[in-house]
């Protein structure tokens, strides 16, 4: 179970979270949505430690989160992929993917088998560098990367930004595999209510740096989208 209680956040003195209380039990596949600059990114950046909160508590399993350093969330069992991918355009495919397992309990040295299973694109271009992928394919490396470290929570932030639609297709898939054959708790931002309703298994409405809705996704009405989505 993920709790967030009362989370505000700043950036100087421009207040962006106000208040935000969620709950995420585990095994779950919820959506945050909301329109642009609700602050969908930064509360997800606040729940990985890259941003700092200005008050409230993050717990995971009831072990704290808010005061511990980005590097101490990892190995608590949480793999994040970033807007716009960030993997290392000048490091091979295989050379991304390694760099999470340093931080792994096991210290284990090898790739989990799962990751080529999930993108056999992964396994076909190891060798290649990054930044020689399509977007699509960049993606893929950057969920694959995120899932090194075996992750029980995994949170993407749009991975379907600026993403062919038959990638689309195979990202929803995964997330679908990670979620119900893995048994994965999936948090994800997401703009496209196609893809949302698809994978998501329930939604949290964001509002001017609040969560102002939540429920199942089959839910999400009409009148809700009208309200809090439609632009
Ligand atoms: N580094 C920053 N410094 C100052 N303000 C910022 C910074 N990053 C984001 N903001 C502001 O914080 C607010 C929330 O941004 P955030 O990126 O979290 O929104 P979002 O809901 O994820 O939007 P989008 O869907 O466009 O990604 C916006 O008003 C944005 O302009």
């Amino acid at each position: 179970m993920i709790e967030l209680r009362q989370v505000t956040q700043h950036y100087g003195s421009s207040q962006i979270l106000w208040g935000v209380d969620l709950n995420i039990t585990q095994g779950s596949c919820a959506c945050i949505m909301g329109r642009n600059g609700v602050g969908k990114t930064t509360l997800l950046k606040c729940l990985m430690g890259l941003l700092p909160v200005s008050s409230g508590e993050i717990r995971i399993n009831d072990y704290p989160l808010h005061n511990r350093p980005a590097e101490k969330r990892a190995p608590a069992g949480i793999g994040y992929v970033p807007q716009g991918r960030e993997i290392f355009p000048l490091l091979t495919v295989e050379e991304n993917l390694r760099i999470g397992l340093p931080i792994r309990k096991d210290k284990r040295k090898h790739i989990p088998e799962r990751i080529f299973e999930l993108f056999p694109v992964l396994a076909d271009m190891l060798h290649r560098r990054g930044g020689d992928l399509s977007g699509g394919q960049q993606q893929q490396l950057a969920i694959g990367r995120a899932l090194v470290i075996e992750p029980s929570v995994l949170i993407l932030d749009e991975p379907n930004e600026g993403i062919q639609p038959n990638i689309v297709q195979q990202i929803g898939d995964v997330i679908l595999r990670l979620n119900e054959e893995d048994g994965l708790t999936v948090i994800l931002v997401e703009q496209k209510l196609g893809f949302a309703r698809r994978v998501g298994k329930q939604f949290h409405l964001m509002e001017k740096g609040r969560i102002v809705a939540s429920d199942h996704m089959e839910n999400l009405s009409d009148e809700l989208i009208r309200q809090h989505l439609a632009v």
